[in-house]
């Protein structure tokens, strides 16, 4: 039998969350179930891992397409409820409406009819699943969505016409906003669909993230006191639009994204440029362009860009493609566009690059504010570390400063990984001269020791950082040059 690699791992783990999801779809929660797909298909599009050979390529993209087909299922189900919900409300006029804002869960269906519906799991050996084009759509619950439904039309006024704000979006029986993604490629829709995270998803909050204390004052300037203080940034005073988060891999840009959307409950949309620039090629321009009208569809929204270096690079170099040309084209226009909107429809841009000096010019110009997201100084992480072991226990004799001081030059995605790797020493030394059904039978108490100074030596030893000393000076002098803050 072949070794299992990690990405038969991952396809595991995915495998256990399409379960998740499918229990929540068989019992009727298909908000939830929506959830857990979008969840489940950004990170397969996101995951390069289960890329990494030739051979994984294919299940890959057939596991996505499983995933799409079913997305579209679950999709079809909601608007057959609402459509039922509309119909019975029409067939009983006296009866009290239904409170748009409160879910009420189906009635619990038979499960042999579920589970004929259902197609079973097999992420591993996923059969190939014909997709259909059509007219997709966009749900979403954020804070703008309940605005709208406080101006939804009555029946006998007119649909918005070309000039209303809301062309292009539709009312449903629940007073959520659907965006009318009919214009582009169903595909097209899906994919920024599936980039999306409701509000209520977001759970990243400022507390989780060690250190970082300038950047999240700058942020907290940029787009939370905004929100709470509107009459304030006005004018000569209006909030910044696009921040750009400079530094070496690992030091908490993504985090710091979602907990902006987290702390201001704005709808989260997170591309990565390289997939932009890759898997939508042909479609990149059409990409942006549909990305950007969703966000302020679902306004207020934040858009995260990550690697954005890789769609911004230097323009009218030899190597630059037509179509990257026309993305970046397609991203200015959009970013200009936007500048200056009412804060009622609010967008905020914020990237994240490794590579600060590759950004074309005029796309670096366009992000106001350019912040430093450095590694984790001594206190930034001793917290991580502490964060990181708050489940489990730690000796006495183990000093968080030292361990602090000794993970010096590493970034917080090195000292997590540091932290569980200490963390399972203990099942290594229990393994030791045991046999893997011996090793199952150990108590559980004995796995609870707690660890030690040693374990945590053994893992900073066996995990080095990885972050390249020389590139920090190269980020700092950038900073220097191009910083604002
Ligand atoms: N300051 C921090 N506080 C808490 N956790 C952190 C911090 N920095 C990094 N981490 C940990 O590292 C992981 C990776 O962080 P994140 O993806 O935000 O880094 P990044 O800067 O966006 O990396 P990249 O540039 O490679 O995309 C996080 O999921 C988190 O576990």
């Amino acid at each position: 039998m072949a070794p299992e690699t990690k990405s038969d791992t991952m396809f595991d783990t995915l495998a256990k969350r399409v379960d998740g999801m499918r229990t929540q779809w068989r019992k009727g929660n298909l908000a939830s179930a929506l959830e857990l797909i979008d969840a489940i298909i950004r990170d397969v599009q996101l995951n390069t891992m289960l890329d990494t050979t030739a051979a994984r390529r294919d299940p890959r993209k057939q596991f996505l397409t499983m995933l799409e087909t079913e997305r579209r299922q679950i999709n079809t189900e909601v608007n057959s409820k609402k459509n039922d919900r509309v119909d019975a409300q029409r067939n009983s006029p006296s009866d009290p409406p239904a409170d748009p804002d409160v879910w009420s869960p189906p009635p619990p269906r038979p499960t042999s009819a579920h589970s004929k519906r259902i197609p079973e799991p097999a992420p591993k050996n996923v059969k190939p699943t014909t997709t259909t084009k059509g007219r997709a759509s966009v749900s979403s619950t954020t804070n703008q969505a309940a605005k709208k439904k406080a101006r939804t039309p009555s029946s006998n006024e007119q649909p918005p016409t070309d000039g209303d704000p809301d062309k292009g979006s539709s009312e449903n029986p629940e007073g959520k906003s659907e965006f009318d993604g009919s214009a582009y490629d169903s595909e097209l829709v899906r994919a920024i669909e599936s980039t999306m995270t409701r509000s209520s998803a977001q759970n990243t909050s400022w507390d989780s993230i060690a250190g970082l204390h300038d950047a999240k004052q700058l942020l907290t300037e940029t787009v939370i006191l905004p929100a709470l203080i509107p009459h304030f940034f006005k004018g000569i005073r209006r909030p910044w639009r696009a921040v750009c988060m400079v530094g070496p891999p690992g030091t908490g840009k993504t985090m710091m994204a979602k907990a902006v959307s987290y702390e201001c409950k704005t709808t989260f949309f997170c591309v990565s440029c390289g997939d932009l620039a890759s898997k939508w090629r042909g479609d990149a321009e059409k990409m942006v362009k549909l990305l950007f009208e969703m966000a302020r569809f679902h306004a207020p929204s934040t858009i995260f860009i990550d690697e954005i270096d890789t769609i911004g690079s230097q323009r009218g170099g030899a190597n630059e493609h037509e179509a990257s040309r026309r993305l970046k084209a397609q991203l200015l226009v959009e970013m200009d566009g936007f500048a200056g909107e009412d804060s009622d429809k609010r967008v905020l841009i914020l990237a994240a690059t490794n590579f600060p000096w590759n950004l074309d010019e005029a796309l670096r110009r366009r992000f106001e504010k350019r912040i430093y997201i450095p590694l984790p100084d001594q206190a930034a992480r001793r917290s991580l570390v502490e964060q990181c072991m708050k489940e489990v226990n730690v000796a006495d004799d183990v000093d968080l400063n030292v361990i602090a001081e000794k993970l010096d030059g590493y970034s917080g995605a090195d000292i997590v990984n540091v932290c569980r790797t200490a963390a399972i020493m203990i099942l290594r030394r229990l393994s030791v001269g045991r046999r893997t059904i011996e090793i199952a039978m150990i108590p559980k108490e004995e796995f609870d020791q707690p660890i030690s100074a040693d374990d945590f030596e053994q893992a900073i030893r066996t995990t080095s950082s990885s972050v390249n000393r020389e590139s920090l000076a190269k980020y700092e002098e950038w900073i220097n040059e191009f910083g604002s803050v």
